[in-house]
């Protein structure tokens, strides 16, 4: 260092000054006004001696290009710095160590070369090629697609450099590779978390698309296409690369995507509010609602109610956010549990269900009926009702309509109020199963609409259920069947139904008779001493129509419907066993107690006591004070029961009538002489009595005792000689021989014409009306007098 510093005098320079930056920039250059003289070029020269013997070589090689760069760095400071003062060198900055600014820290390749010399750095692998932060660089270097190499990196080239320059350069090379690698290494993080992500869908999508092509395409004629429209293999036959080519190779941002219009993966779908019983618990204070009145047993654990919040403190709504559990309890809103999720009434697969049931939805009439039945039989009556004023309870039609309390059905004819009309039963249950009938019979939706179900009861065959709730008095379905004429009606029974324990014949309208053997489901109701619901006759469009109606409390879902059936047995031997379990059960299937025995009240002994002053002052002529009383539309209408069930014994009915039609002609008989007086016959009679057996079940025995009874005529009034018309007046007048048109008259026996005549009502009033004599009142005549004459 010394021997240098003597070996240049002129300017004196300490070559210890390069030792150390800080030192080489303390060095002053003396006088200004040589400084002016020197050029900028030779100062430079003479400010970097050569350190070695090729360096002066180099130097002398290399003095051109360094004058002119130098002199160029030079020239960028700031004049007025040159001008205040005495030019300083700051060595750390121009060899390249120190640098002004990060601007700097990547210094070209050519501003090293220039300053130390295109020998700096040797050929041999860089300082820190071998560390983690190197191998990170070249990573991301071949990452980012850069178009130059870790190996070649600008400024990297110092293969050349002696050790000492070495070790600077490799120590501001790792500065540069380890800053670079830590932003790269971030880059990477980056990227590594976007690449795990692309990868996570990427698998999803390549799941997809591996079933979308199972699906829609041949996989050999798919094709992939990227972003860059280039096309490449299905993403199936892409193997799939290792790890560490994913890692180095997979920065690539571009994503290859299977298909330009991706399927849209289903999402699924949460509901946002659940189903709850939508209770307070103040509900519980509530007198209508039953209170639990069990209390746990010592065995079983009583339900810990601890999660419910205390019902007795007033609630404070808590402000954090509630779990969505919690926040389900704490809203309330009204609900309705859809039928398909609760339809607590569906018949059970593997009931019973009845046999030999021909539906009939429609009343029809059958076999002589037809010619019996008169289609419409009255007027349609027409309804004065007028629309209800808004905000009164009173609905259209209700019960001042008269059609209504006439057991008319208002409809578009007779009435004007449209939907405002309530007195449309029969109209409304004909939407209901209209919506029925298009209905899955499966479905629930289809058992609300059809309303009801037919179960098997334990002990009365089958009933029917409500598979909904009902309105006080609606409508609930029809009774429709087969309209038969009585006699008819007994034909079926002794003949069709003969082996059969239940008939469903129930007496109608017209006289006539609805066998609902083939009929609706309404035949399957049972009979109870206190029913919930009644079988109402209405007339709809001038037809009577018999349905099934809610009694006045309502019905509920999957109650059993029943009606008091008014049974009319026609004979004791028929009675049946009542078995609805009503506290006030009449025991059997009977008729209702008659009113005749019923006590009369004050308030009809009121009504007869008015009944009869009124009728006393028609009587003398007085004219009746009309009173419109205004209870009278108040009144609850009566309703038009049904008259009751008909239970034909054929058996017995058969022999009933059979001998009062002896007993009939015997009678006439002796009464024209024919038979003495006198005579004796058998008489069967039959007597049923009740008893009850050990166990207290009633028993019905019947008892049939016979005996001879003798029939005797009543006595008849003497006949006074009847005038017998223009007939009479023609025999007394000529008393030949009858005539052919003589209205068939012989003797007292009526012609076939004469009866014919009768028939028509053209015999005049007065005339005699004789009996036919019948073939079996000859026969048994004929006998009688065998007998007689035997005697
Ligand atoms: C119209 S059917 C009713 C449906 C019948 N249960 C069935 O299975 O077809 C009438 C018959 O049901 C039976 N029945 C109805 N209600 C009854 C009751 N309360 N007690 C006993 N039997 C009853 C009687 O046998 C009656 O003749």
């Amino acid at each position: 260092m010394a021997k240098q510093r003597k070996s240049l005098p002129v300017p004196r320079l300490s070559s210890g000054s390069t030792s150390s930056s800080s030192a080489a920039s303390n060095i002053e250059v003396g006088g200004s006004a040589r400084e002016g003289s020197l050029s900028s070029a030779a100062l430079a020269l003479m400010s970097t001696p050569p350190t070695s013997v090729s360096d002066h070589v180099g130097s002398a090689v290399d003095k051109e290009e360094t004058t002119t760069t130098e002199s160029a760095d030079l020239t960028r400071r700031s004049s007025s710095r040159r001008k205040s003062g005495p030019a300083s060198y700051n060595l750390g900055i121009l060899s390249g160590v120190r640098r002004t600014s990060a601007g700097r820290e990547m210094a070209s390749k050519e501003s090293v070369r220039n300053f130390s010399g295109d020998t700096l750095v040797e050929d041999a692998p860089g300082p820190s090629s071998n560390t983690p932060n190197r191998q990170l660089l070249n990573d991301g270097v071949k990452a980012l697609n850069m178009d130059w190499e870790m190996d070649n990196l600008p400024g990297d080239n110092a293969s050349d450099l002696p050790d000492r320059k070495k070790r600077r350069h490799r120590s501001s090379m790792d500065m540069l590779i380890e800053t670079t690698g830590r932003a790269l290494g971030r880059v990477k993080s980056v990227l590594g978390k976007r690449e795990r992500e692309t990868s996570e869908t990427d698998k999803t999508e390549r799941r997809q698309s591996r079933r979308l092509l199972a699906i829609e395409a041949p996989k050999d004629t798919k094709e992939e296409v990227q972003q860059d429209d280039s096309v490449v293999e299905p993403r199936e036959r892409v193997e799939r690369p290792s790890k560490l080519a994913r890692l180095s190779s997979s920065f690539s941002i571009t994503m290859p995507q299977v298909f330009s219009t991706k399927p849209k993966k289903p999402t699924k779908r949460y509901e946002t509010q659940g189903l709850y019983a939508g209770q307070t618990l103040t509900s519980y204070d509530d007198q209508s609602i039953p209170k639990p009145s069990r209390k746990p047993t010592g065995k079983a654990r009583p339900l810990s109610t601890s999660f419910l919040p205390d019902a007795t403190q007033p609630q404070k709504r808590n402000s954090l956010v509630a779990l969505p559990m919690f926040s389900y309890l704490e809203r309330e809103r009204p609900f309705t549990i859809p039928y398909d999720v609760f339809a607590p009434v569906h018949h059970q697969r593997g009931e019973e269900k009845p046999k030999d049931w021909g539906k009939v939805h429609k009343n029809r009439l059958v076999g002589d009926a037809i010619h019996y039945w008169k289609k419409p039989y009255f007027e349609r009556s027409l309804c004065i009702c007028t629309p209800p004023v808004p905000g009164s309870s009173e609905p259209g039609c209700g019960e001042h309509c008269l059609n209504r309390a006439m057991d008319y059905e208002c409809d578009s004819n007779n009435c004007g109020l449209g939907d405002l009309c309530t007195n449309r039963d029969f109209a409304g249950l004909a939407v209901r199963m209209e919506r029925a009938n298009k209905a899955d019979k499966k479905s629930a939706y289809y058992l609300f609409n059809a309303g009801v179900e037919v179960i098997k009861t334990p002990d009365r065959g089958f009933g029917v259920r409500a598979c909904r709730s009902y309105e006080p008095n609606e409508i609930i379905t029809e009774y429709t069947g087969e309209i038969i004429t009585p006699n008819e009606a007994g034909r079926r029974i002794r003949e069709d139904y003969k082996d059969k324990a239940d008939y469903y014949q129930m007496e109608f309208d017209q006289g006539m008779i609805l066998d609902a053997t083939k009929g609706s489901i309404a035949r399957f109701v049972n009979h109870s001493c206190e029913p919930n619901c009644k079988m109402l006759k209405r007339f709809v469009g001038g037809q009577p129509r018999m349905a099934l109606f809610a009694g006045d409390r309502g019905i509920l879902t999957g109650e059993e419907l029943t009606y008091d059936y008014n049974f009319d047995p026609y004979s004791v031997k028929n009675v049946q066993e009542c078995r609805c379990g009503a506290t006030n059960c009449r025991g059997v299937l009977g008729p209702r107690p008659k009113d005749a025995n019923k006590p009369v009240t004050k308030k009809e002994k009121e009504g007869m006591a008015a009944g009869m002053k009124r009728k006393v002052g028609e009587f003398f002529g007085a004219t009746p004070a009309v009173e419109v009383d205004k209870d009278l539309f108040k009144k609850r209408k009566v309703p038009q029961m049904s008259k009751g069930w008909v239970y034909v014994d054929e058996t017995m009915e058969k022999a009933r009538i059979e001998e009062a039609r002896k007993d009939k002609e015997i009678a006439r008989l002796q009464k024209e002489g024919i038979l003495p007086a006198d005579l004796e016959v058998k008489k069967t009679t039959t007597t049923t009595t009740m008893t009850k057996d050990k166990n207290g079940a009633r028993r019905f025995v019947q008892k049939v005792t016979t005996r001879m009874t003798g029939h005797k005529p009543k006595a008849t009034p003497e006949k006074k000689p009847q005038k017998l018309g223009r007939l009479s007046s023609i025999k007394k007048k000529d008393r030949g021989t009858p005539r052919a048109d003589d209205a068939g008259v012989i003797g007292s026996r009526v012609t076939k014409p004469a009866r014919r005549s009768m028939d028509n009502k053209s015999i005049p009033k007065g005339s005699m009306k004789v009996r036919p004599v019948t073939k079996d009142a000859v026969k048994m005549a004929r006998t009688m007098r065998a007998v007689k004459s035997d005697d």
